[in-house]
């Protein structure tokens, strides 16, 4: 956890940081004086000061203390570009006005800790590693800046689960709707994790031929099967020491699942055509939206790889119970998709808002990265607007104003999400490919396929 020391007077604005900076997940303390503030520095290593530049003014020379305050930010009530250049010359990272909003603060904490970090690892990886490889518990989970937004009390839950997991082998299934982050969620263990300076892994079962997948995962010797002309090194034996993450569990063919258990149970993995098995040391982390317990019912699961898998369970909610999390989450993917397309920054209006909060995103966060970037690009510059979303449900008014008769027998109320995305493949599928149906929804053309079988939705 990163350490960050405020060094002010009780009457500072820069005071009331200090409550939220712990909400954030850093862990603070705060000094009147950078005498005292060395003290503390000198038992407790601190990551980051924040010092009110009133504290400096105090100070007949700042410079005799830069070798103790390492990494500073300096904020000032009454602030002045003069002031600000020389804070700068002594070594501040960033100069800001006094009050600054958290959002701004909380950038540039973020920034400074990152460029410290990657300063401090550049020199010393392997000492490091070879000495005690901690628990990187740096990434401030949840903010704009460790790139998993999630402020609501469900994705704070969430987060300090995965704090505590992250500390462990154990390993983890994770559960939640497609699109909801899971394979995000996957990878942020991994860097949370001991494991984090080696690799971490990433394969989706379904997206592999059958035929291929032991060979992919497992790897084979030369001559195992027509074709295998040398050998091949598996996808686990690539993620040795790191973490290996399944997304679509539920996809892995029967045959693989045994090999897969041996892994687990032993540390041991076989080659297809081998005789002999090797050592490796992975973390299983695995991902399903499918119902593994009925899986196991239909004969379709191992029973025993399923709680080997099921240690830990992390359950992503869909973002239609994040609350202000998908404003959040909006925000910043208008912020990003302006950038990515060169385009200049929009206003993010509150009619802009209050159309995304209409939505029940069944496609969650990808749909809604889906609908921004269509929002951001096609709207004129002096506005965004919400139209231009273009989402599913504004699509079943416009067809029900044109009378069409399946989506008139749409129930308008009491409609499940399966229900709707159903009825709003059936109503499309004659005119667009799968490709478009499923972006249209927000989903993979993986997990259209997934769910016309779950939902039984015959093809046209
Ligand atoms: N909390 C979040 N903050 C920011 N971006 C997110 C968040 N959750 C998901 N995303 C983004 O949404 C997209 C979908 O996420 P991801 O692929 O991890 O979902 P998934 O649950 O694994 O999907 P699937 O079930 O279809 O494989 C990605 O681009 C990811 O970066």
């Amino acid at each position: 956890m990163h350490h960050i020391t405020l060094i002010c007077p009780d009457h500072s604005l820069l005071k009331e940081s200090e409550k939220w900076l712990s909400k954030y997940g850093f862990q603070v303390s705060s000094h009147f004086s950078i005498e005292q503030a060395k003290k503390h520095h000198k038992r407790v290593e601190s990551h980051l000061f924040l010092i009110d530049y009133e504290v400096i003014r105090q100070l007949d020379d700042f410079t005799k203390y830069a070798e103790d305050i390492p990494h500073h930010i300096v904020l000032d009530e009454k602030a002045s570009l003069s002031v600000g250049v020389s804070a700068m010359a002594q070594g501040a990272s960033y100069y800001l006005p006094l009050p600054t909003n958290t959002e701004t603060l909380l950038k540039h904490v973020v920034n400074t800790l990152e460029q410290n970090d990657v300063a401090a690892l550049a020199p010393q990886n392997t000492e490091r590693k070879s000495v005690e490889p901690s628990v990187n518990e740096a990434l401030p989970l949840g903010t704009p800046g460790s790139g998993i937004i999630g402020q609501c009390p469900l994705m704070q839950d969430l987060f300090s689960d995965m704090r505590k997991i992250a500390r462990t082998n154990a390993t983890v299934l994770i559960r939640g709707e497609s699109g909801t982050g899971k394979e995000l969620i996957a990878k942020a263990l991994h860097h949370l994790s001991q494991r984090h300076n080696n690799p971490v892994v990433s394969v989706n079962c379904a997206a592999i031929p059958e035929n291929l997948i032991e060979s992919e995962l497992f790897g084979h010797e030369k001559g195992a099967f027509t074709g295998a002309t040398t050998t091949h090194e598996g996808l686990i034996q690539t993620a040795d020491k790191g973490t290996l993450f399944l997304d679509e569990i539920g996809e892995l063919p029967i045959e693989a699942q045994a090999r897969l258990l041996r892994v687990l149970q032993e540390g041991e993995v076989r080659k297809v055509g081998a005789t002999t098995t090797q050592k490796v040391d992975i973390r299983i982390v695995t991902a399903t939206h499918r119902d593994l317990m009925g899986m196991v019912e239909e004969g379709l699961f191992r029973e025993d790889l399923y709680y080997r898998l099921y240690v830990m369970e992390l359950l992503l909610p869909p973002l239609r119970e994040r609350g202000e999390d998908i404003s959040l989450l909006a925000k910043n993917l208008v912020e990003k998709t302006c950038l990515k397309h060169n385009i200049p920054p929009y206003h993010y209006s509150k009619a802009f808002d209050k159309a995304i909060h209409q939505h029940s995103w069944p496609g969650n966060v990808r749909e809604l990265e889906n609908a921004i970037e269509r929002a951001v690009i096609l709207s004129p510059p002096e506005k965004l607007e919400a139209a231009n979303l273009k989402l599913a449900h504004q699509e079943r008014h416009t067809k029900k104003n044109n009378s069409n008769p399946i989506e008139q027998s749409l129930p308008t109320s009491g409609t499940t999400l399966d229900d709707y995305l159903k009825h709003f493949v059936l109503t499309h599928q004659d005119e667009f490919t799968e490709t478009q149906i499923a972006h249209s929804l927000g989903i993979s053309r993986k997990s259209l396929w997934e769910r016309r079988q779950k939902l039984n939705i015959p093809k046209k």
